[in-house]
């Protein structure tokens, strides 16, 4: 039976209040309006964004509030005006969206899209301001225009990319956030060429993704540094040729990295979100050229600092959201590498669970022997 133009009523993890256990609730979820689209999610990853907003530590953080961002599935039915998808094709929510008419988007030079970001900060749809979740009445703010934690979700559809149906939404719903991010980082934002010295701080996904998308491009070395001396030997898999765990040292980690590496890197990234580790990133990046990504999410009243001398003399500071990447455009052609086994995804899955084990699964995300935790959102 059709459920187009009907309330659906679904399972969903809210977040009732920060910090405080997600509970599995009956929530109703309405039907897109125009410029909207209901997606069956099949299946979601934890990231550790959704944890910082949990955490209340987000200034964009509204409770209560349905998380989840790096997520797969499938249209349900859409809103009027709808072009791009239809009832039936397998999508990628993306909180990062792209209309393709904006001033950001047109500008090719970034890959932030103006459209709905204003309504996605606020938790709401951009056409009423209001949420299509609800509880007996009672709304349920959105999350990064995804709400992907609930079996079904609404988003706007500058924030859907259409995917190959062939591929395995239980893998590649990992391209809505963190594998990209890493990737895009090395790719798009530094441009890493053949021959360079590359320095990642942080080892989870993020970072591996870094590595992967570092030997791709030729990078003679891939330098990891991690306080947990467990990440090493899988992240030799994704490319990491040398590891430094600060613990070992007594000297600054930025000065480590200069010695080792004749005057220091050529890129840096910061996968991890704190600000000290951020300065050290940039300080270790070599005199007259060296170029720091910061990659890792720092919580509200965190600030970045470093000596203005150090960009006068030629190291450049930048950031990335989603690794650069157009969403709409190119999240469909990562998903094609990764058909043709061009990228790796299947390798950052380390733990699969049920919907209904939400919070355990952050138990386990926050364990270091976790990168992508994936749960099954159908029963
Ligand atoms: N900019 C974006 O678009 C974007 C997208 C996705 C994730 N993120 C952010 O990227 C960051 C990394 O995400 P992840 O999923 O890879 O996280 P993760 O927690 O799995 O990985 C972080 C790693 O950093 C290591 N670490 C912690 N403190 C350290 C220190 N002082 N020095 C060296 N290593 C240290 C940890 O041991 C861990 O291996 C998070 O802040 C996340 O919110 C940003
Ligand atoms: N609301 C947060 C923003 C945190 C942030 O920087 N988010 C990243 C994506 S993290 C995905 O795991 C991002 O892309 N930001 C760009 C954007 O949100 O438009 C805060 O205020 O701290
Ligand atoms: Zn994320
Ligand atoms: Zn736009």
């Amino acid at each position: 039976m059709s459920t187009e133009g009907q309330v659906i009523t679904c399972k969903a993890a809210v977040a009732w209040e920060p910090n405080k256990p997600l509970v599995i609730e009956d929530v109703q979820v309405a039907p897109p309006q125009a410029g909207e689209v209901r997606i069956k999610i099949l299946f979601t990853a934890l990231c550790h964004t959704d944890a910082y907003t949990w955490s209340g530590k987000d200034p964009e953080g509204l409770f209560p509030c349905i998380l989840g961002h790096e997520a797969a599935g499938i249209v349900e039915s859409v809103g009027e005006g709808v072009t791009e998808v239809q009832p039936g094709d397998h999508v990628i929510p993306c909180y990062q969206a792209e209309c393709r008419e904006c001033k950001f988007c047109k500008s090719g030079k970034t890959n932030l899209c103006g459209k709905v970001r204003g309504a996605t900060g606020a938790g709401v749809m951009m056409n009423d301001r209001k949420s299509r979740f609800s509880i007996n009445g009672k709304p349920i703010y959105h999350f990064m225009g995804t709400s992907t934690f609930s079996q079904y979700t609404v988003v706007h559809d500058v924030s859907v990319a259409k995917i190959d149906p062939q591929a395995p939404l239980d893998k590649v719903c990992l391209l809505g956030c963190g594998v990209p991010t890493g990737l895009g980082a090395v790719w798009n934002t530094a441009k890493v060429e053949p021959g360079s010295i590359v320095a990642v701080f942080g080892l989870g996904t993020v970072g591996l993704a870094v590595a992967e998308g570092a030997k791709a491009a030729g990078a003679s070395r891939v330098i990891g540094i991690d306080i947990d001396p467990k990440k090493f030997d899988r992240a030799k898999n994704f490319g990491v040729t040398e590891f430094v765990n600060p613990k070992d040292h007594d000297k600054p980690i930025q000065q480590v990295l200069v010695d080792l590496t004749d005057g220091g890197v050529d890129y840096s990234f910061e996968c991890i979100g704190n600000v000290s580790v951020m300065r050290a990133a940039l300080e270790c990046c070599h005199k007259g050229w060296g170029t720091s990504v910061i990659v890792g999410v720092a919580a509200s009243g965190q600030e970045i600092s470093t000596r203005p001398f150090q960009l006068v003399t030629g190291r450049v500071w930048k950031g990335t959201a989603f690794g650069g990447f157009k969403s709409r455009s190119q999240v469909p052609w990562l998903v094609d590498k990764y058909m043709k086994k061009e990228i790796k995804v299947d390798e950052y899955v380390t733990h699969n669970m049920t919907l209904g084990e939400i919070n355990e699964a952050f138990r386990y995300m926050h364990g270091g022997d976790c990168l992508r935790c994936v749960l099954k959102m159908q029963d």
